[in-house]
């Protein structure tokens, strides 16, 4: 091999600008470059060598080309005994040291376990170490598909899933989710993340289903209404034919907004709304009682195990800053001291729930057996301008609230008649508005502070 490295033509290459002749180092394992006897001694044969990328520790452990800087030869991927040392070409920056691949598929320590009997819970150690997640029984252990489990909801449900120790499924199809919101779980043994849309059919078996995926903020699913009617529509009915398929338990959520403008308050389940059918919000609002007639429809036709959640609105960390929605746009604004946009003349109400109980109740609806439409929410009750002041109050006292015009058929009034839930589930919210918006600010502020928003 290095007999033929020395004779081949000089060729011009890209390469990546870590590797250089002027690097001592590089220098040292560069095959024109005269070797010292130990050099020579550490040369192996392939299959004795360290399978980390610290084998070879003058070489950088992951290789991808961005230099335009360029190097006369094609030894740059040998070693001085001419092993093969990296893969990958230059023109489609596809280089990556080997020691780098190895470490994918030949790990130092594969899926090391660590069970703690004491609270019976287990970890895995795989490059990095995961939250230890609860050990189960074969039989106790669920397959979960969540769909838009990358989304804001959906990830703190995948978190408490996994944690609970059950294998988790994710589809995304990241409009409005985001990878980093499940990237913790990235490789653990018992999570998976597939990039989807349900707009397609998906097949694999599974236990239960959590059909979340669905823009939910306005301005999002008022983006492409044609797409959200389909999300709604065609998505719900793919999960659905799948839970046929499977046997799968199926939980759907539903919405508040399907209340419309209400003129029952606080609402029941009972209630059946009132709802503009061609407005702005129609896609959303009647893409999802499609979804509970399709529900029900596959309930009665077909025996599929139903559950639907109607979600009141919902705040806390992971929410995406930019989607539109009042508790991020107030504590944004806020941070950043700018004026609070009220819209309206901020007399509409909202009653508001921090994610961490709604999770709870989705979980406990989708384990009970309870089969008609249940509300999550919390009945704590605030005028938008309320809510503007508390806010401003827990971040900048002195910043300006300012009223914008109203938007189109906003509901004026909205807060859960949670019987139901409390009757059937055992479940109500634990977490104060105040005690959640805490929180929400702590990690609003940490991604400022980090950069990451
Ligand atoms: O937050 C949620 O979880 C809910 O958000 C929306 O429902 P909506 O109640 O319209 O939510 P927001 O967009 O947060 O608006 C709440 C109220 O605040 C007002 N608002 C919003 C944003 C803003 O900057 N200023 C402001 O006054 C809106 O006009 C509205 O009256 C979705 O349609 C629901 O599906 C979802 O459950």
């Amino acid at each position: 091999m290095s007999q033929i490295a020395t004779e081949e033509p000089v060729l011009h290459h890209s390469i990546p600008s870590a590797i250089s002749l002027e690097d001592p180092q590089m220098a040292l394992h560069h095959p024109d470059t005269p070797q010292t006897p130990q050099d020579q001694n550490a040369a192996q044969p392939v299959s004795d060598l360290p399978t980390t990328a610290t084998t070879n520790s003058a070489r950088p452990p992951n290789i991808f080309v961005n230099s335009t800087q360029t190097f006369p030869t094609l030894r740059e991927y040998h070693d001085p005994s001419g092993l093969v040392i990296e893969v990958g070409h230059p023109s489609v920056n596809s280089q990556i040291a080997l020691d780098t691949l190895r470490g994918v598929y030949l790990p130092v320590q594969p899926y090391n376990r660590i069970d703690n009997r004491q609270n019976n819970t287990v970890a895995y150690l795989h490059e990095k170490t995961f939250p230890p997640v609860r050990s189960l029984r074969p039989s106790e252990k669920k397959r979960i598909l969540v769909t838009g489990g990358a989304g804001f909801v959906g990830s703190h449900l995948v978190d408490r899933l996994m944690l609970m120790g059950h294998d988790v499924i994710v589809l995304d199809n990241f409009f409005t989710g985001n990878k980093r919101n499940v990237q913790h779980w990235l490789g653990h043994p018992h999570f998976e993340l597939v990039r989807h849309d349900v707009v397609d059919p998906f097949m694999i078996e599974v236990d239960q289903i959590y059909h979340l995926a669905c823009p939910a903020s306005p301005p999002h699913y008022q983006y492409n209404p044609i797409k959200t009617v389909k999300t709604s529509v065609m998505g719900t009915i793919n999960m659905l034919g799948l839970a046929k398929r499977t046997k799968a338990r199926f939980l759907l959520t539903s919405t508040s907004e399907v209340y419309g403008d209400p003129e029952e308050h606080p609402q029941r389940e009972t209630y059946w709304g009132h709802v503009n059918p061609i407005g702005p919000r129609a896609c959303y609002d009647e893409g999802k009682r499609v979804a509970e007639t399709l529900t029900y429809s596959y309930m009665h036709q077909d025996d599929v195990d139903v559950r639907v959640a109607r979600i009141f609105n919902t705040f806390g960390p992971r929410m995406n800053e930019n989607d539109g929605r009042v508790v991020s746009n107030f504590i944004m604004q806020a941070l950043k001291g700018e004026q609070l946009t009220v819209y309206g003349d901020g007399s509409q109400t909202r009653s508001f729930q921090y994610v961490h109980d709604l999770v709870d109740g989705l979980i406990l609806l989708m384990n009970k057996n309870y089969t008609e439409p249940v509300n999550l929410g919390n009945p704590e009750e605030y005028t938008i301008r309320q809510f503007a002041e508390l806010i401003r109050d827990q971040i900048s006292p002195g910043t300006a609230i300012k009223i914008f015009p109203a938007t189109t058929d906003d509901p004026q009034k909205r807060k859960p008649d949670i019987t139901r839930a409390k009757t059937y589930l055992g479940w109500e919210p634990r977490f104060a508005v105040r005690q959640g918006l805490n929180e929400t600010i702590t990690w609003f502020k940490k991604q400022v502070d980090e950069g990451l928003i």
